[in-house]
């Protein structure tokens, strides 16, 4: 089972509408990126399907195991190293002791890190601590994976390689993938589809299928691109309009 979302809607106490009637069907197995300008409610649509965050209206339909979660900062315990980190998170899943350090080392190899297992976290460079926050994300074994902008705090290079990475994880392990950013290319190079929602309150705009002819042909992903952030700057450029009136 994917997600669904029907008439999804969301303010918080004082608030207007963030998130307004969102209607929307995510499949199992699917790879999904949701695009908005930044304030537009990516966050607290993650939050909802994370179920951290109730909606004012509307309802929700998600596994019955829940999502795991991967965010901006890796958040790793500064004491303990890589691999520790991640069996920690087994420990916590109910993992059994004697199968941990085994699963510990298929899912370093999993995320390119098996040669720096008993590193700690000041020893690792930020896409490094990346691919074990995404390692522990997985050793919650949830068919959901939720990525909220894990790697806007890259450098570009780096990005490329985790965003090569994640795709082929993505065809090894089939899970369920949404993935928040503000980045039009990160969207198109990494998703089968990719929800683009309006600002204030977040509406879906447009949703966009990315076949693998157009991701891998740079002159058809480009001319996406600018489309795309064309539709954003109007998003942005109209709720800048109605902010200044208000
Ligand atoms: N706990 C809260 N209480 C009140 N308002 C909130 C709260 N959390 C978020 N908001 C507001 O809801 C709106 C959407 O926030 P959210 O963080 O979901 O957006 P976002 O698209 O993820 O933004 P960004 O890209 O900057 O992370 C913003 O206007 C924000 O100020």
């Amino acid at each position: 089972m994917g997600v669904e979302l029907h008439e999804v809607s969301l303010s918080y106490p004082g608030t207007d509408l963030v998130i307004d009637s969102l209607t929307a069907q995510i499949d199992d197995g699917e790879f999904v990126a949701v695009l908005g300008a930044s304030g537009c409610g990516k966050s607290s649509l993650l939050n909802m399907i994370a179920g951290l965050l109730q909606p004012t209206s509307g309802w929700l339909e998600v596994p019955q195991d829940g999502a795991a979660f991967m965010f901006q900062d890796a958040n790793l315990l500064p004491w303990l190293s890589a691999a520790d980190n991640i069996s920690l998170a087994l420990k916590l899943g109910g993992y059994p002791a004697d199968l941990r350090d085994a699963r510990v080392a298929q899912l370093l190899n999993l995320v390119q890190l098996g040669h720096a297992g008993q590193k700690k976290p000041h020893e690792l460079s930020g896409g490094m601590r990346q691919r074990v926050a995404l390692a522990r994300s997985l050793a919650q074994d949830r068919q959901v994976l939720l990525m909220d902008e894990p790697f806007a705090a890259l450098d570009a290079i780096t990005r490329d390689m985790l965003h090569e990475e994640l795709r082929s994880l993505w065809q090894q392990t089939g899970k369920t993938i949404i993935f928040v950013t503000h980045n039009v290319r990160e969207a198109i190079r990494l998703a089968g589809r990719i929800l683009v929602l309006s600002s204030h309150p977040g509406r879906i705009l447009e949703t966009r299928r990315i076949s693998a002819q157009l991701r891998n042909d740079p002159a058809q992903a480009a001319a996406l691109a600018d489309e795309l952030t064309t539709i954003l700057r109007k998003e942005q450029r109209k709720h800048e309009r109605t902010s200044a009136a208000g």
